[in-house]
């Protein structure tokens, strides 16, 4: 019909010159809108609907998270229908992102009903001073819309905009890796977050992890599970949370396991250092400020959870120093509260409990260990931790994978021995990768090469071991000799004490026993 704004031309054509002269924000509306349709149609106006979406909501300080996804969406499904857009550098510098210029507009279509989207912006009145600078333009996208869809586009589009919205800037965001450990923000005046952040980079992922391919399997189905299963856990009546223990000796790929979770979910990681931590009270405020789909680490958390003991002498040691000299004015220090403030394994159950029921969205949390047995089982009971992830010494298996990475071998006349040697020797995954990455430019990368030096380092491991078992076993032996001589010896005094004890007074013979007793002990 002849009341339909003729879109292509009409929302290119709107000049920004119009925007100068500002008067309430009704008034811009019909500004803004009279020359698309012209005066002989004005009346039509009344048969359209608009719908305005600000970049600032109801809270000033805080952008809009409708206007954000709205953005989001528009640039991702609706942008190259535009003529004019706009590219700014994403917030990590490293991706370009594309966005409806200001003053630009462009059409959508959902479920048969057309759209006009338009961006723009409104400056303040000359005489309102803004007391948040940089803020003082207010941007907003307008939907307009025939009336009988009115109901559509409420309840069903603007929801749909939101959702992919959301999706899309969860697919453009640069995921990042939190950490409380550098305590520059640790001063309780002034200190906006207690986790520093920086991008997110690592480059692992599951295709890339050795380890055994049926746990592997089981580790990638479990990730799956919990994140399709919102609803479950919802109706379980259960915090959407998952806990994993990754155990096993050093560089057998704890870390690395956790870098390729955080890539297949897509998720930020937060690195949590206990020992950077006082008190159980900055341990909930670090948890309350961690975000939905993410996860938080804890490394070597049988280290980190017997750490009290060092921290306290730690304050010793700084009190010790500010009573030699340091002039700074003192805080009184109370030993008892020292105590009672530390961070305790009870907090950090309550702290993975409960706590983070109260803050929704999907979380891991992830304890890493050499040992598991020197856990406390409260740490790691079955609901805590539900899966505990055995990361091993590599066998053939693994090793595959690795020489596929790092040598594109898949099979090779040396892989029989070595098969053979893994089962033998215990060798981690990280010094099975480091025979396997020569780094030295004129030793090009010949797998030959490498795999017979793997070879050697398997056999140098397992004469290695041979030597280290032998010499065990001869330490234990003399321990155990050295043990036998001693007591025999003492026996012997014992025995000799009696018999001259008979000549003395019974009170010093008394005396005499007590003494040799105490030496045997
Ligand atoms: N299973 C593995 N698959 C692929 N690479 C591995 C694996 N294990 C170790 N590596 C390599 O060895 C290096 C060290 O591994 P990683 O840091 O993951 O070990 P870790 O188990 O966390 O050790 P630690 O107990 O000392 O923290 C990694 O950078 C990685 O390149
Ligand atoms: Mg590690």
């Amino acid at each position: 019909s002849g009341a339909e704004p003729n879109r292509a031309t009409a929302f290119q054509q709107e000049k920004p010159k119009t925007q100068k002269s500002r008067g309430p924000a009704m008034e811009v509306a019909m500004v803004e809108w009279w020359p698309w349709f012209g005066s002989a149609v004005a009346s039509t106006i009344f048969l359209w609907s608009m719908i305005t979406i600000s970049e600032n909501g109801a809270q000033r300080w805080k952008r809009s998270e409708l206007f954000l996804a709205v953005e989001a969406y528009l640039s991702d499904a609706c942008a190259r229908r535009a003529r004019r857009l706009k590219a700014e550098l994403g917030k990590d510098s490293k991706n370009i992102q594309v966005s409806i210029d200001d003053h630009e507009g462009v059409t959508d279509d959902f479920s048969g009903a057309t759209l006009w989207w338009h961006a723009s912006k409104q400056r303040p009145k000359a005489n309102v001073i803004s007391l948040y600078p940089g803020e003082d333009e207010k941007r907003f996208y307008r939907v307009t819309f025939h009336k009988r869809h009115h109901d559509l586009i409420v309840d069903s589009y603007l929801p749909f905009v939101l959702g992919e919205g959301r999706t899309v800037i969860i697919k453009n965001r640069q995921r990042r890796l939190f950490t409380n450990k550098a305590s520059g923000s640790s001063s309780p005046y002034g200190a906006k977050s207690a986790w520093s952040h920086v991008p997110f980079e690592h480059p692992a992922t599951f295709d890339t992890l050795a380890m055994n391919p049926k746990q592997k399997e089981d580790v990638i189905d479990d990730l799956m599970a919990f994140q399709e299963s919102k609803e479950y856990y919802a109706k379980v009546g259960k915090a959407w949370k998952r806990g994993y223990l990754l155990y096993g000796p050093p560089g057998t790929g704890k870390s690395t396991m956790i870098a390729a979770m955080a890539n297949f979910l897509d998720y930020d990681v937060y690195d949590l250092e206990l020992t950077a931590i006082n008190n159980n009270t900055e341990l909930r405020k670090l948890f309350i400020e961690t975000t939905g789909k993410s996860i938080i680490v804890i490394e070597d958390i049988d280290c980190s959870a017997d750490l009290t003991g060092k921290r306290r002498k730690d304050k010793k040691a700084s009190r010790d120093k500010d009573s030699d000299g340091n002039d700074k004015p003192k805080l009184p220090i109370e030993p008892e509260k020292d105590d009672a403030t530390k961070v305790t394994l009870s907090g950090l159950l309550n702290f993975i409990d409960g706590l983070w029921s109260a803050c929704g969205g999907e979380r891991i949390i992830i304890f890493t260990t050499n040992y598991k047995e020197k856990l406390d089982p409260a740490l790691i009971r079955r609901g805590r931790m539900d899966k505990h992830i055995e990361m091993s010494y590599c066998r053939f298996e693994s090793f595959k994978v690795l020489a596929k990475n790092y040598l594109d071998v898949v099979g090779h006349e040396l892989f029989g021995e070595i098969q053979q040697l893994l089962e033998e020797t215990d060798m981690s995954p990280a010094d099975v990768a480091e025979n396997l990455m020569p780094m030295s430019k004129k030793k090009k990368r010949d797998p030959d090469v490498c795999l017979a030096g793997l070879i050697e380092a398997l056999k140098q491991a397992k004469e290695d071991a041979a030597v280290a078992k032998a010499k065990e076993e001869e330490k234990a032996k003399e321990a155990e000799a050295k043990k036998a001589k001693e007591k025999e010896e003492a026996e012997v005094k014992k025995a000799k004490e009696k018999e001259e004890g008979k000549d003395k007074t019974s009170e010093e013979a008394i005396g005499d026993n007590m003494q040799a007793d105490k030496i045997q002990e």
